[in-house]
């Protein structure tokens, strides 16, 4: 059966929800699912704005058929090639071959490259600043190359005052039922997968993200409607200033992120006895993760929201705890920075995490690394006191 929902007086959703996959791009857990989203216009010409993920393209090719209702579609807008949203591109062909795409150069280049159909014949290529009319709507493209792909562009529809933004202003989290964020409650139970979501996937390309958003300041922005996840309509700043944060590595919240690697218990035992100092000195907001528990997506994300972090890893066959490793990779290849952050490092023979930790650290730009790394020999120690004492100053100061 079609499952659609009206957006517009002519626009519809005729996406549809992911709630069976483990891993988005197979490394992300999406405990919540994941929603592919297109939408159609029905003007003079028909109109689909990009398609969805292969998961879903029975449901999404049935939206399709219901909302054009006998009539043929006429363009298809790929603002995005990558295959959670280009992947159906190919039965949209078989059942509509008179169809134009509509992208920009690169877009042809990767789906001649991921398709076998005729490209040239059916491609319209526009630039920045092109616009096509198709009655009463005029469509305006603009790139925002690596948000998080090089063809990657928005579709800016001058009449509804729609920005189609891609992959931006995206998140994780299957659709149930309410399509609009200001049905949900966004902040309490959407913000960390949209955080999750934006950080993970676009995190790294913050310069990027800048460009593209000062083109959206450009423009009358009414709604939003992105590729996964819910289409605003309300509250547009609030969202847009998330992004401004997340894409300049600016701190969300002034609060203190914990992350460990424990084999026997004894970091883990050291940072509870931190936390608790912290805490003592008046600190309210404190996260604390286990590395071996709590996969590196979510940790990452709480790097982005926290403005201090701790990191406290043993030492393993002279180097970082694996899992440790990991993370820090992961924040560096994020281009990760700006944060205040403390070390402990532990070890029974030859310690050395404190040191690797470091290196990795101060290769990001614009930390601040409190010189005095704690070293856990094997177990905390009372008279180490004095030294967690230390890193808690320099945490509240
Ligand atoms: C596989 C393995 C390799 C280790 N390699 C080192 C090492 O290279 N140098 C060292 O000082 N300790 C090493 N250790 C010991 C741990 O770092 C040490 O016992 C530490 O106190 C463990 O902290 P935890 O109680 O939080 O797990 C190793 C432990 C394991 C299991």
């Amino acid at each position: 059966m079609y499952c659609v929902k009206k957006i517009t007086e002519d626009m519809y959703w005729i996406g549809a929800s992911d709630r069976r996959l483990e891993l988005f791009e197979n490394v992300y857990p999406i405990p919540k699912g994941v929603s592919y989203n297109s939408y159609v216009i029905l003007d003079e010409k028909t109109v689909l704005l990009d398609t969805v993920d292969h998961s879903v393209c029975s449901q999404f090719l049935e939206n399709l058929e219901h909302v054009l209702d006998g009539r043929t579609l006429d363009y298809i807008i790929v603002n995005h090639m990558e295959p959670d949203h280009c992947a159906s591109l190919a039965e949209v062909v078989i059942r509509y071959p008179e169809v134009k795409f509509v992208g920009n150069a690169k877009t042809f280049t990767m789906m001649k490259q991921f398709f076998d159909f005729d490209v040239d014949n059916r491609a319209v290529v526009i630039k920045e600043g092109d616009t096509i009319s198709t009655g009463k709507h005029t469509l305006a493209f603009a790139m925002i190359p690596m948000v998080h792909w090089p063809e990657a562009m928005v579709t800016y529809d001058a009449y509804d005052k729609v920005l189609y933004s891609a992959d931006a202003f995206g998140t994780f989290g299957a659709l149930n039922g309410n399509i609009f964020a200001d049905e949900l409650n966004f902040e309490a139970e959407w913000l960390e997968e949209a955080r999750r979501y934006l950080t993970n996937i676009v995190g790294k390309y913050g310069a990027q993200v800048q460009s593209a958003l000062k083109k959206a300041a450009a423009l009358d922005i009414e709604m939003i409607c992105p590729l996964h996840g819910p289409v605003w309509r309300e509250n547009l700043g609030w969202f847009i200033d998330k992004y401004q944060k997340w894409s300049t590595y600016t701190p969300e919240d002034h609060a203190v992120l914990i992350v460990y690697a424990s084999i026997y218990g004894n970091t883990e035992s050291a940072v509870n006895v931190l936390a608790g100092k912290i805490s003592d000195a008046g600190e309210k907001n404190i996260a604390m993760y286990d590395v071996s528990k709590t996969d590196p997506s979510y940790i990452l994300a709480e790097a982005f929201r926290c403005d201090r972090i701790v990191f406290a890893c043993p030492t393993y066959n002279a180097g970082l705890f694996p899992k440790m490793e990991t993370l820090l990779s992961e924040l560096k290849a994020h281009n990760f920075q700006n944060r205040k952050v403390a070390v402990i490092e532990n070890g029974t023979w030859a310690i050395s995490a404190g040191k690797q930790m470091k290196e990795i650290l101060s290769s990001m730009k614009n930390m601040e690394i409190y010189d005095n790394t704690l070293t856990v020999k094997s177990s905390l120690k009372r008279d180490q006191m004095e030294e967690l004492d230390g890193i808690v100053e320099f945490l509240m100061k």
